[in-house]
């Protein structure tokens, strides 16, 4: 007998409206492995986020964009073409609804829509997660998990909070009938098999949408232009990171960069610092601002930039 006679190995797209708390979970699902994040550079056509292991499984992660109703330019598009084709991978499928304080529970409208356009079309095995259930009191929980069973026969239902970590690890037994018996697909250590650049770029977006206000983060792209990696052959030199912030005017442009330059020195050393925790190592970052009017309308420049 192998190791993993009974092991179950499979893919779990994760789909649900924007802030629905998808980050949140998977940060609290890989939380015990995260200090050992080794990303590996390999190519790969899957949006793979993360990659929870435990004794019996082995649960890869497909992130999707949150979903909108009404796309509103060709950059939502071709998220939402991401999302899609993420659902046909999948083995099953977590579909995060997050629940309001108001009378309603959660977004019922949505939350129909989202299964009746994207999920039951599909065909696959569906376990709904109530997010956020520390808003509610035990008994508006079971009023929301009661409504989402009947009007909308998910596999299963359930509540959890990604937040104060509570009825996480019921989401893994909760989809591990729903994977396949096989071997895993990833060694242990292995959390993510995104390059380290796609995090770098992460890191620099999540800072422009903690520093800037409205607009300017929806308008951006961050673009790595040059990873060079010099402290392997030489670990005395830091590593240099060249990446351009693609705007789509002017006006955000001087905003991004602000008076003499102080606005961009304050996001490079964010950025830099927080690249170099992931890293564990020290880092030259340089930001340079580039206007490519209305990048979120043109086929051409959304592909280069992987959409
Ligand atoms: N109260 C509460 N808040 C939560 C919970 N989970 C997530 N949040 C909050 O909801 C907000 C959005 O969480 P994210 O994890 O960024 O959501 P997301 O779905 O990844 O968002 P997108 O990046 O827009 O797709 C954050 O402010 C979280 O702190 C939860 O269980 N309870």
């Amino acid at each position: 007998m192998s190791d993993h006679d009974n092991f179950s190995c499979g893919y779990a797209a994760i789909i649900g409206p924007p802030n629905a708390g998808k980050s949140t979970l998977l940060n609290r699902l890989l939380d015990h492995k995260l200090s050992i994040v080794t990303p590996k550079s390999q190519t790969t056509r899957k949006k793979i986020t993360g990659i929870y292991h435990n004794e019996d499984c082995q649960i890869i992660f497909l992130d999707t964009p949150g979903i909108m109703i009404d796309p509103m330019h060709m950059l939502h598009e071709a998220m939402l073409k991401t999302t899609r084709e993420t659902l046909r991978e999948a083995d099953v499928v977590v579909a995060l609804i997050p629940a309001v304080r108001k009378e309603t529970l959660f977004d019922r409208e949505f939350t129909k829509q989202l299964f009746h356009d994207w999920l039951t079309r599909e065909k696959k095995p569906v376990v709904a997660v109530l997010n956020k259930c520390d808003l509610l009191s035990k008994a508006e929980q079971k009023e929301a998990l009661a409504m989402i069973r009947k009007e909308l026969k998910p596999e299963k239902a359930m509540a959890l909070s990604a937040l104060q970590g509570t009825h996480v690890d019921d989401l893994v037994e909760a989809l591990q009938p729903f994977l396949p018996m096989d071997e895993p697909l990833y060694p242990e250590d292995i959390l993510s098999t995104a390059p380290e650049r796609f995090f770098v770029s992460e890191i620099i977006r999540e800072k422009i949408f903690l520093q800037y206000g409205k607009e300017i983060p929806y308008a951006t792209e961050v673009v790595i232009d040059e990873f060079k990696e010099q402290h392997e052959e030489d670990p005395t030199r830091k590593d240099l990171i060249r990446c351009s912030v693609v705007v789509e005017r002017d006006t955000q442009k001087h905003i991004l960069i602000g008076k003499k330059g102080s606005a961009l020195k304050k996001l490079g050393q964010a950025s830099r610092e927080e690249i170099e925790k992931f890293l564990d190592r020290p880092v030259f970052l340089e930001i340079f601002v580039k206007v490519r009017p209305n990048w979120r309308r043109k086929k051409g420049m959304l592909k280069s930039y992987g959409y």
